[in-house]
């Protein structure tokens, strides 16, 4: 997270790390937690690591630090990604991890609601963007969790900062004209959050961006109220 500032403890329950153990073990992506049982992150995280034995989801920690040899993770039984998925760029960067049993809630692991279909005209005007991604371009993973409001902005204006792309209906764009708070490396998969009347829900999954929060080229989030029938379908 670029211009962010340190999350507290339990402000953020539904944000996970997941990490991979290949010879050995790092966070490589967010995700967050939909039910006592999935966990929602984006599909670049998963393609070409889609055997579920190499994933360690780590649910309640604030600080990477809190990650030790001897601290619980949850073990993933299945990995979905999209079927459409191709490149971040080109959408449908979204994917489900099955836990492989069920969640104890705490105040420090909870799950984020996802939006209706009914609110997929609501106009969130309280987002923020959270994970233990790099403060900069070249940098590197962070201890604690970070923070940053950034407001949505609309598809149109977003086509045109990205004018060799096309930005779809299913994707959604936030950041600052001016830059300097924005996702960045490690934060993907992770939750864009928005509080709407008292209540959180889970409006986008952190995808790509062209660098992290440099001006007029804002963070691009899988909408996830687009994907809510592929959601229910593969977690019912
Ligand atoms: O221990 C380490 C050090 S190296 C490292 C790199 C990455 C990484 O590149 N992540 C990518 C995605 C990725 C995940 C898995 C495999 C390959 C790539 C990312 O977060 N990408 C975030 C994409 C992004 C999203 C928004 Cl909304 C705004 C700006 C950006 N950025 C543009 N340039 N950098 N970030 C993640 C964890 C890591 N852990």
């Amino acid at each position: 997270i670029v211009g962010g500032t340190d999350s507290s403890p339990g402000e953020w329950p539904w944000q996970v790390s997941l990490h991979v153990k290949l010879s050995r073990q790092r966070h490589l992506c967010a995700g967050s937690i939909i039910s006592n049982q999935w966990i929602l992150t984006a599909a670049h995280c998963v393609v070409s690591l889609e055997n579920p034995n190499i994933w360690r989801v780590y649910a309640g920690i604030l600080k990477q630090s809190e990650i030790k040899e001897e601290t619980p993770f949850f073990k993933v039984e299945e990995i979905i990604a999209h079927p459409q998925y191709k490149f971040a760029q080109t959408g449908y960067d979204i994917a489900l991890m099955k836990l492989d049993k069920p969640m104890n809630f705490t105040d420090l692991q909870l799950p984020i609601c996802l939006p209706s279909k009914e609110d997929a005209n609501t106009l969130y005007t309280n987002c923020w963007v959270t994970g233990w991604g790099y403060r900069k371009e070249r940098g590197r993973v962070e201890d604690i969790l970070q923070k940053v409001t950034v407001p949505l902005m609309s598809k149109e204006e977003c086509q045109a900062r990205y004018r060799d792309r096309k930005i779809d209906d299913k994707a959604i764009c936030a950041g600052y004209e001016e830059g300097g708070r924005d996702a960045c490396k490690g934060d993907s998969g992770g939750p864009l959050s928005c509080k709407h009347e008292e209540v959180w829900y889970l409006v986008g999954i952190t995808s790509w961006g062209e660098g992290c929060a440099r001006p007029r080229q804002p963070g691009v989030y899988t909408k996830v109220v687009e994907y809510a029938d592929w959601i229910l379908e593969k977690t019912m």
